[in-house]
């Protein structure tokens, strides 16, 4: 039999499978999805098998060296979806299958030195091989450069061999548990008096002082101040043992998770959640828009729908954006379905993401909540996919594969003929407007639950404030209101929007931003010429030392850290206790949850932070909701600026008043008069989403015009002038006329990592042609050898142009 496998080499020329015989000891055992380990040219590689074959007009095939897995790790679903994956991505079929796996099972490769003829060996290289046969190439390089050329010498005579190895990351937790050798010697050991050894004998102390036995050896350092050196030096002395085990991991292990059952429906519940169970019975494709308002129950419908789904024995995906997935998030689905729920998030390590995702291989459970690759969960028995908050940009790959879930989700939902559910207070303006013209089904959610009000919001121009004297970052009724607060003992969130941070200039006397004329985006400031310019176009101007609207000095680029306003409230209202979340105090594993319950248990009186606290948080004490400077992400150099502003300040509002106590919000900003901050204030989607199309409309942009783009990067600038020239000559002579093409110009971050970016843009309606176009100019590119470092990215829908 013959096995038809792509392999692990993300190239152009081997993007395709190659025919392997399946040698007899495997046959019926390789299945399609599996991974194997085969020849290719002078190495060993990792791939999948695609299909199982009779014969192959390939000449001398070479066999399959290896069978990775028990069970193949791609369904059939999954190999067909990855096929087309890589298409609309214009990505490598390898590099599309390695994106629906964790990444624990990913290979690694490793080239290492074996001896071939021991007696030519002289010292001091036949010392290097006298305790093993082998070296790694990596281990020399790094420590010894001009080893590693005469270890080279030796191949190329015949002494060594060069052998390729693959590696599969280690998939088993494993710990490393340190013992005593033998007390006795320990204690003698302890009793001698040398004055260096401090440490080793702390470490030993402990050791004896405890039940004989053995502990995990990082405790033990930790405990006794001890490093890795000293316990492996008492190792060599034979004074200590140190043994790795396998351990079982498990990132919930311990957690109390409070049991929830289904809530009655509201009678607008009942009514969102009819076209959902419609298509459940009925085993049908539909996507759903489920457009509610926050606070108004989506969260219970998802649970529903998920509960009729799991009595037809049918699976369920849930996906969450990454900031939102935080622990109150996952427990009111474990909380629902218990231990039937695997989560995939990336607060897991590389393998606890293995070990769940192995979960769901082996139908251990039939629910999983997750970020934006959990959409590739290889459940065979799919029965709904939910995508919250829809409209999150989180939900496109911004790297290969440029997948965005939304459309997988579509896919998967076609195969499995069943729904896929959108919620979002704020649908993308594409999803809302595919439900306009009933491409989806909409439901909507215009009421809270139990219609507690929406709260009111005020919007405060801070430019009146200073005006007035107020030079504070706090306006005048947000300070009274945070001091109310306090007295009743009720909880606020403070929330600084961090986006476009000193990336455009401002002026603190009117209001005025720069815009490009053309492009109707706000002009990007760039320091180091001090210029501004428009990424879009090319446009640029001189940074004004006076504002040319109404020529104040105080004119000045934009932006204050969350650090700057803990500082003031310390100084404003020293009595408040304020936890504060942004990606400083976050990073450490697990610090994002334990200031959230301290939050929840009340320990604070005021949540100060990013982006991080905008999404999901339920908190019955929240009565007040501050957002400072809630224009900075208008000018941002992107065309969804005022989408996003409003998307954002509605999530935020949202967390006010959502149970008994009334909810309150105040925002403060410079460019107030904004129609996404107006509309945002009175929680009017429609209004917002008519007015935006209009603009859409007029500049030409999504959904009115799908976005191609283009992205060339190279060390040498002119290396990509001249790449990003040729390909929209080449564009520009096969384009229909209904499309536009756009540049070349410098790509909005015009430098990364010592690479010049340049970008192509093109505004298509239909243009079935462009990805083979794309795909030409990218092979051709690839073709040319001067141009070896040459890197280019295409996107046939691109959502950002950032
Ligand atoms: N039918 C119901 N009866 C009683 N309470 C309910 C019902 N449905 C939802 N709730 C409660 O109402 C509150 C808000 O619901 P939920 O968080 O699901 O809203 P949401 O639309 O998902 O909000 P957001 O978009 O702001 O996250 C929750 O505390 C939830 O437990
Ligand atoms: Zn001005
Ligand atoms: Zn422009």
């Amino acid at each position: 039999m013959i096995a038809a496998v792509v392999v692990d080499v993300p190239s152009g020329s081997v993007n395709k499978t190659f025919d392997y015989r399946i040698p007899v000891e495997l046959e019926g055992w390789a299945e399609p999805g599996m991974r194997v380990i085969v020849p290719f040219g002078p190495r060993k590689l990792q791939g999948f098998i695609l299909e199982i074959k009779e014969d192959s007009t390939v000449k001398g095939m070479k066999n399959i060296i290896e069978i990775l897995d028990p069970l193949p790790v791609l369904t059939s679903e999954l190999i067909e979806l990855g096929r087309w994956l890589a298409e609309n991505t214009l990505s490598f079929y390898i590099t599309a299958y390695q994106a629906m796996l964790p990444a624990a099972m990913k290979a690694t490769y490793e080239k290492a030195f074996q001896v071939l003829v021991p007696e030519k060996l002289t010292d001091p290289i036949a010392s290097l091989f006298s305790a093993n046969n082998e070296i790694n190439v990596s281990d020399i390089t790094n420590e010894n450069p001009h080893l590693l050329k005469t270890l080279q010498n030796l191949a190329k005579e015949g002494v060594l061999d060069v052998v390729y190895k693959v590696k599969n990351k280690a998939n088993k937790k494993r710990v490393k548990f340190v013992s005593l050798a033998s007390k006795d010697l320990a204690k003698d050991t302890i009793q001698q008096n040398q004055k260096k050894a401090e440490k080793q004998k702390a470490l030993l102390r402990e050791l004896v002082n405890r039940p004989s036995g053995e502990y995990p050896l990082q405790e033990i350092l930790t405990e006794t101040g001890a490093s890795h050196t000293t316990a492996q030096t008492l190792v060599k002395k034979g004074i200590l043992h140190i043994e790795e085990k396998e351990v079982y991991r498990d990132p919930f292990q311990g957690r109390k998770m409070k049991p929830s059952k289904p809530l009655p429906l509201t009678e607008n519940q009942e009514n969102a959640i009819k076209p959902i169970l419609h298509s459940i019975e009925n085993n049908n494709h539909q996507t759903v828009l489920l457009h509610g308002v926050t606070g108004s129950g989506k969260t219970e419908i998802y649970l529903q729908s998920i509960q009729s789904v799991l009595d037809k024995g049918k699976e369920a995906i849930v996906l969450v954006p990454e900031i939102s997935l935080t622990p109150q998030m996952v427990n009111r689905f474990k909380g629902r379905f218990g231990s039937a729920v695997a989560v995939l998030h990336s607060g897991l390590s590389i393998g606890e993401k293995y070990d769940e995702w192995r979960k769901i291989l082996r139908k251990e459970v039939s629910v999983v909540v997750g970020a934006r690759s959990a959409i590739f969960a290889p459940f065979q028995n799919l029965g709904i996919v939910i995508i919250d908050e829809e409209h999150e940009t989180s939900y496109k790959q911004e790297d290969h594969p440029r997948y965005h879930a939304r459309d997988v989700a579509i896919w998967r939902g076609k195969f499995h003929s069943c729904p896929i559910v959108l919620g979002s207070a704020t649908p993308a303006l594409e999803t809302y407007a595919r439900a306009q013209k009933g491409r989806y089904q909409l439901a909507e959610l215009a009421k809270r639950v139990h219609s507690n009000p929406m709260p009111e919001v005020t919007i405060i121009d801070m430019r009146e404030e200073l005006k007035n004297g107020n030079r504070s970052m706090f306006s005048k009724e947000l300070m009274d209101k945070l001091k109310t607060g306090l007295e009743k003992g009720e909880q606020s969130v403070l929330f600084l929007n961090r986006r476009g941070y000193a990336s455009f200039i401002l002026c603190r006397d009117c209001g005025y931003v720069a815009h490009c004329p053309h492009c109707d985006i706000s002009l990007t400031f760039h320091k180091r010429y001090g210029e501004l310019k428009c990424h879009y176009c090319g446009y640029k101007e001189g940074t004004p030392s006076v504002c040319p609207s109404c020529s104040s000095e105080h004119i000045r680029f934009f932006g204050t850290g969350t650090q700057k306003v803990e500082e003031e409230l310390a100084k404003v209202l020293p009595e408040a206790r304020v936890i504060r979340m942004d990606v400083d105090t976050t990073s450490k594993k697990g610090s994002h949850e334990k200031l959230l319950t301290a939050f929840e248990n009340g320990e604070a009186d005021i949540l100060l932070g990013t982006q991080m606290i905008a999404k999901g948080l339920d908190f019955p004490k929240v009565t007040l909701v501050g957002v400072l400077a809630a224009d900075t992400m208008l000018h941002l150099p992107d065309f969804r600026a005022s989408e996003k502003t409003f998307q954002l300040l509605t999530q935020v509002s949202g967390r006010a008043g959502r149970h008994e106590l009334e909810g309150k919000v105040i925002v403060q900003g410079y460019d107030t008069q904004h129609y996404s901050i107006q509309l945002a204030s009175k929680h009017d989607y429609h209004t917002f989403y008519n007015h935006e199309m209009q603009a859409r409309k007029l500049h030409q942009y999504p959904p009115f015009y799908y976005l191609g783009l283009l992205t060339f990067s190279h060390p040498d600038l002119m290396q990509v002038v001249d790449a990003s020239d040729k390909a929209a000559t080449y564009l520009s002579k096969r384009l229909s006329h209904d499309s536009l093409l756009l540049g070349p110009v410098t790509s909005p971050i015009a430098r990364v990592k010592d690479r010049y970016r340049y970008q192509v843009m093109i505004k298509y309606k239909n243009e079935p042609e462009l990805r083979v176009w794309f795909e030409e100019i990218i092979a051709h590119f690839q073709k040319d050898k001067d141009i070896k470092d040459l890197q280019i990215t295409g996107d046939l829908n691109a959502q950002t142009l950032m």
